[in-house]
This record gives structure tokens, C-alpha cells and sequence, in this order.
């Protein structure tokens, strides 16, 4: 069950996380930053230019994120806003030792990046474009038809052989399992079954697996059970969690996998998103929200910006990006430090005036 534990989040000075996280490396969060691709996937209306898409992952490697998922390979019958990926990873500027994932679907999407990376003309010493691919699945059939029209057990099958091609290509692989809280199809997920499939993602060689909240119908308590479950067969350090918002409860949802010992986080600036495939579902937990949420507490998220990610910067994005899509931006903690920007702002003019 989800409690908090004597590592309690709201008693710890911001001197006592530093020490905590110099003595134990167990207390650091990486964020994967998904908004250029779960975000962006979800948008409806025009396609997003990719000189847009490019900007918004170098605006987020500025602020000090060092995992984004830059786009996917994927038919763009099936999802048009992903369309040009390709020139996305050749127009983004590309820094070493970052890790800019690209989701593949099938063998198909692997050889096109593949020859992407062998027909682009890199300086020899520049890091390549990308060093890592997602393969995606789901925890019931129904979930998987829906989004790459076959069976979980089909879907497995045929990302074996793109995990091994992978890997022989030096490119990381990391795993996803959708649905694992519950299925906007068939209710209720076995988490068993989230279990099995996760494993048969990490033995086909994924580093890692994350396991959504596609729906983000998941509570808390539901979270820390459904870890509970997967855990028993592998290592925690193994997972990370993707929690989507549409009930409000993401950041719960990442404190309670914090405290079942996952430390690695999917979120998206300013709550892009949503899943074309699981009608109704918001965004995923804004990485301000996260960010917020971690300050004060035992632990450190991972980063460049003096050692993590800049909460400002990544609010100024979330805002940026949201503008652009001509909208606001959804994060609570965007929302609020632009409103006491304003304040702020007032307060020095009415002061300014009564000079
Ligand atoms: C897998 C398929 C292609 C099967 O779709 P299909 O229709 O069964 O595939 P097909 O092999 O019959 O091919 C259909 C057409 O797509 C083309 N095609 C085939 N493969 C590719 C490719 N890689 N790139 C570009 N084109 C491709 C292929 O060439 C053909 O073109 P046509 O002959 O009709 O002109 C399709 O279902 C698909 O693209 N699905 C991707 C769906 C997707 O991207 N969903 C969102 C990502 S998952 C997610 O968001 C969840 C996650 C990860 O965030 C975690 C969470 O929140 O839970």
C-alpha cells in the first residue's frame, strides 16, 4: 500500500536533500522528457513545422534535460504529427552525452532510422543523432490493436528482432507498456500480465521499461500495487514511470512510484499531450509539476543545468511551446509562476510610478 516512509517528502530541509544526495545515488530522479513526441503525437490540426519541434528540444537540453524523446518513426497514416522525424533529428542541434530517443513501431521504422544514421554526415567526432530507440506495447490486446493493429503477444514477437537489430547497431533500447492501471477498451488491467509483458521487453533487451498510466485513471495506492506486483520478478531499477493526468492524480501517481523506488520519471513540458488511442486522456504529468513537486525533499532530479533542470526555464518552455500551439500552458506550476511573474511585475511598476 502507498505510505509515505520515514523518508518522508515534507520534513527535509534543502541542505539534508544535498547531503542525501551525495551520500546515496538512489535519491537521484531522471526525467525522460517525452513532450516533443507523446506531447507533440497528440496534436489535432496542422502539422507542427519541424523547425518548431527542432527548437523545442534544444530549448529543453538548455534547461539542463539530458533524456527527451525527440519522435517516432511510425506510419504517418497512424499518427500525421510525427511526419518528419527524420529532418527533427538532423535540424535539433545534437550535445554530447544526451539521449534523444526515437519510438519505433515495427522493424519498418528501425531500418528508416538506421539509414538515416549511416546517410547523415556527421563531423566523426560529433555524437551521433540518436543513440537510442522505444519499442512500445501494451498490457492487453485490445490496447495493442489499437495502437499497432496486432496482438500483445504478435507485438512481442515482432519487437524481438527490432531489439536485436538494435542493439547490434549500438543504439539503446527502451521498452513501454501501455495500460497498466487500466484499458480504455476493456477496463481493469491485470497487473500479472503487466509483469509478464515487461519481462518479455527487458529479456528481449530493453535497459528499461516504463510502464504508462496511458488512461491516468491510476491512483496513488493503485501505482504502488501495480509496482508491487511487476517488481516481484524484476528489479525496480529496471522501471520508470508515465503517468498521464487526466485525473489529476500524475503527481501523485510519481510520488507514490518514487516511493516504491522507481527513479525514473516520464513527464512533458507544460502537460503536452494526450494518447490518440485512449479517447479523453490528458497530457502527461507536466516536468515543472514534477520538478516542483521534488523541491525541498530527499530527492535530486538529474540534469545540466548546475546539476539539474532549471524549474523556470522549463516553465518558460511549457509556456513557449503551448503559446505556439495557441493555447495556455496546462501545468499547474507553469500556471502559477507566470501569475506571480505578473504580480511581481505590478507590484514594481505601482512602485516605479509613486516615484
Ligand atoms: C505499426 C503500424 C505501422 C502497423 O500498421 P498496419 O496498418 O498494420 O501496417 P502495415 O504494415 O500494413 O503498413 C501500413 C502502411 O504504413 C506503412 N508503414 C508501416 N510501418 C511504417 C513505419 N514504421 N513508418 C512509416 N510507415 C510505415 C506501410 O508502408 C504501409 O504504407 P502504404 O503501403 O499503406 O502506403 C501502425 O500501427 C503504427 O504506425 N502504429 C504506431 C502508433 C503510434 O505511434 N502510437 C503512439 C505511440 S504509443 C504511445 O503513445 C503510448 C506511450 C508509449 O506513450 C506510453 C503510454 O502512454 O502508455
Amino acid at each position: 500500500m502507498f505510505r509515505l516512509t520515514s523518508r518522508s517528502l515534507l520534513h527535509t530541509s534543502k541542505s539534508t536533500t544535498r547531503t542525501l544526495a551525495t551520500v546515496s545515488s538512489s535519491n537521484i530522479v531522471n526525467i525522460v522528457e517525452v513532450g516533443p513526441r507523446d506531447g507533440l503525437q497528440n496534436e489535432k490540426g496542422s502539422v507542427i513545422p519541424v523547425h518548431l519541434k527542432a527548437e523545442l528540444i534544444n530549448r529543453l537540453v538548455q534547461a539542463g534535460v539530458t533524456n527527451v524523446e525527440a519522435g517516432s518513426f511510425v506510419s504517418p497514416k497512424w499518427v500525421p504529427q510525427m511526419a518528419g522525424t527524420a529532418d527533427v533529428l538532423k535540424q535539433k542541434t545534437t550535445a554530447p552525452g544526451v539521449h534523444y530517443a526515437v519510438l519505433v513501431p515495427n522493424h519498418r521504422g528501425l531500418d528508416d532510422l538506421l539509414s538515416l544514421l549511416s546517410s547523415s554526415s556527421q563531423p566523426s567526432q560529433s555524437p551521433p543523432l540518436t543513440d537510442e530507440i522505444s519499442i512500445f506495447t501494451a498490457a492487453t490486446d485490445a490496447f495493442t490493436r489499437a495502437n499497432l493493429n496486432c496482438s500483445t503477444s504478435e507485438s512481442l514477437s515482432r519487437l524481438s528482432p527490432v531489439a536485436r537489430t538494435a542493439l547490434d547497431n549500438n543504439l539503446r533500447v527502451r521498452g513501454y507498456v501501455s495500460v497498466v492501471i487500466a484499458c480504455p477498451y476493456t477496463g481493469k488491467v491485470d497487473y500479472k500480465r503487466v509483469r509478464e509483458v515487461a519481462k518479455e521487453l527487458l529479456e528481449m533487451g530493453c535497459y528499461e521499461v516504463s510502464l504508462g498510466d496511458t488512461v491516468g485513471q491510476g491512483t496513488p495506492f493503485e501505482i504502488q500495487e501495480m509496482i508491487e506486483e511487476v517488481s516481484k520478478d524484476i528489479p525496480v531499477s529496471k522501471l520508470a514511470g508515465h503517468f498521464h493526468d487526466t485525473y489529476g492524480t500524475a503527481v501523485a501517481n510519481v510520488l507514490a512510484a518514487l516511493n516504491s523506488g522507481i527513479r525514473t520519471i516520464d513527464s512533458s513540458v507544460g502537460g503536452l499531450g494526450g494518447c490518440p488511442y485512449s479517447p479523453g486522456a490528458t497530457g502527461n504529468v507536466a516536468t515543472e509539476d514534477v520538478l516542483y513537486a521534488l523541491q525541498n525533499s530527499p530527492y535530486t532530479v538529474a540534469g545540466t543545468a548546475n546539476g539539474t533542470i532549471d524549474l523556470n526555464q522549463m516553465a518558460d518552455i511549457g509556456w513557449w511551446i503551448s503559446e505556439k500551439l495557441g493555447r495556455d500552458s496546462v501545468s499547474r506550476v507553469g500556471r502559477a509562476l507566470r501569475a506571480r511573474r505578473k504580480r511581481e511585475e505590478q507590484e514594481k511598476e505601482k512602485a516605479r510610478s509613486k516615484l
